[in-house]
């Protein structure tokens, strides 16, 4: 079996023991000492660190067994290492955030099946590597979530589906609720302390920043622990942290989610305004109530999770007619049903101006916005070809083609065809006209006797002068609404 040493300054961390790869040999075993730097590898004689699984801002986390239970179950071991440059002030916050990130896994995760459980929470003093003083090290055992964290699934798979993303507010918001009823604020929510569980479950993972909410003057101050660009700007300046704290980060993270963008390219800095529409359009309630969540002052968003979870129930209720994409059932939290005492007295409100709400225009990330430039004027090309050749050059042809690019530009736009379905479309019609005769009425007499040559020339040529004048419009579009 392959044990890691989790001391960090360990040369030599991976050490194997082959005695250890029988289960019942494991269980009675005594403690095993590091190879290379003499650290203990039974974490408080169970827990048996296998490998890391990354760093984060207060230590390392490693991916553990616990040889105490039957099956050796799987765990998630972290230790408390802070950076050496910390002055002893940050020193004491950031082991005052380690502990206090135990005690809300204790007190949360054992409560709510989207928490990890805390297993067990211990210090360990071993000898130094370097001098023959002593060295403390703080550990905190979790319950491992098997799957794999947005920000890993952002870069896998790019941006993700509205009602992907939706499920992902729906069910956040439901836990932010629990978790901001315990009088707990996350505020380092993010793509990836979001896990996605093998069995789709949602995982809120990190409590390692959070802060809890008492009565009394400077409570809740926040510590300057946070992630730039998901921080609002109350987190920033180091004031007053809230709930809605919370759902600032939340919706940045579904945008960020939407576009598979840098916050920094969603944030106009100089403006200090969202602009995430501009890259990804999604349905209007959606937007609205994602908006209402990114406004810069505490109190123009929604005072609690449950609050937003109305809204985002009653917009669904009214696009659910209209917007057949539209997933029909929303399950919020039981307490969603009825007014939060900390909802505002106007849900309805609209949003403050400072989260820009621009104009419905179906604007995808650049990728998206060629392809779908290109596709539309090669498909706009062919089927001129084919209809003029069917219908002539009369009103009827002309009213059947616009028809036709005015259907096809719709459904992009509401993204029921997309990506391969676009190529496949393409080729279908591609094919029709280079194969069936009868369709290449309109061009045989220019075609010099090579019809299946001039068909491709002119789709190409239909489809690089669309990409042309949309990339013209885009960039108008974007300096219009930038001076606007
Ligand atoms: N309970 C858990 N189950 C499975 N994987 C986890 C769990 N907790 C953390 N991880 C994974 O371990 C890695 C390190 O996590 P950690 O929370 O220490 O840092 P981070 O989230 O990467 O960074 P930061 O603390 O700066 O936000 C991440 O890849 C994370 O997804």
């Amino acid at each position: 079996m392959q044990l890691y040493c989790t001391r960090p300054s360990c040369p030599r961390p991976v050490n194997q023991f082959d005695d250890l790869d029988n289960h019942s040999a494991l269980k009675k075993a005594q403690q095993k000492y590091c190879t290379s730097c003499g650290m203990e590898l039974f974490l408080s004689g169970r827990y048996l660190s296998e490998r890391l699984l990354g760093q984060g801002g207060f230590g390392s986390a490693f991916l553990a067994r616990d040889r105490y239970t039957p099956t050796l179950r799987h765990c998630v071991v972290k230790l408390f290492q802070p950076s050496s440059s910390l002055g002893p002030k940050q020193l004491q916050m950031a082991q005052m955030l380690f502990e206090r990130e135990a005690e809300v896994l204790e007190q949360l995760g054992n409560q709510h099946p989207q928490i990890p459980n805390l297993y067990a929470f211990f210090p360990l003093v071993v000898p130094s590597l370097r001098s023959d003083q002593c060295e403390e090290y703080f550990y905190l055992v979790q319950e491992f979530i098997d799957g794999e964290d947005f920000g890993k699934i952002l870069h896998r798979r790019g941006p993700l589906s509205e009602k992907a993303v939706r499920a992902v507010l729906v069910s956040m918001l439901q836990v932010l609720a629990f978790v901001h009823q315990h009088g707990t604020i996350h505020r380092d929510i993010k793509p990836s302390n979001i896990m996605k569980g093998r069995n789709n479950e949602l995982y809120l993972l990190d409590f390692g920043a959070v802060k809890q909410v008492t009565v009394g003057p400077g409570s809740g101050q926040s510590t300057g622990i946070y992630t730039t660009g998901y921080a609002p700007p109350e987190q920033m300046s180091g004031g007053q942290v809230f709930p809605s704290t919370d759902l600032y980060a939340l919706a940045v993270t579904c945008v960020v989610l939407l576009t598979n963008q840098p916050t920094a390219e969603l944030f106009d800095s100089y403006t200090h305004t969202w602009r995430w529409q501009e890259q990804h359009q999604v349905s209007p309630g959606l937007a609205a109530v994602l908006n209402r969540m990114l406004q810069a002052t505490p109190n123009s968003r929604y005072q609690s999770a449950d609050e937003a979870l109305a809204a985002l129930t009653r917009e669904a209720g009214k696009m659910s007619v209209p917007n057949p994409s539209f997933p029909a059932q929303i399950s919020p939290s039981p307490a969603a049903a009825a007014p939060s005492p900390l909802a505002s007295p106007s849900p309805t409100a609209p949003p403050a101006p400072s989260a820009t709400l621009l104009p419905t225009s179906r604007l995808s990330s650049l990728p998206a916005f060629l392809g779908a430039a290109a596709f539309t004027g090669v498909e706009g090309g062919l089927l001129a070809i084919a209809i003029f050749s069917l219908l002539g050059t009369t009103l009827l042809g002309s009213g059947t083609w616009l028809g036709l690019m005015i259907i096809l530009i719709i459904l992009q736009l509401r993204r029921i065809i997309e990506r391969l379905d676009l190529l496949v479309i393409a080729g279908i019609s591609g094919a029709a006209v280079l194969l069936l005769p009868r369709l290449q009425q309109v061009i045989l007499p220019v075609s010099g006797g090579q019809p299946m040559q001039t068909v491709l020339m002119l789709a190409i040529l239909a489809g690089l002068s669309t990409v042309a004048i949309a990339v013209l419009f885009r960039l108008i579009f974007r300096l219009v609404s930038r001076l606007i």
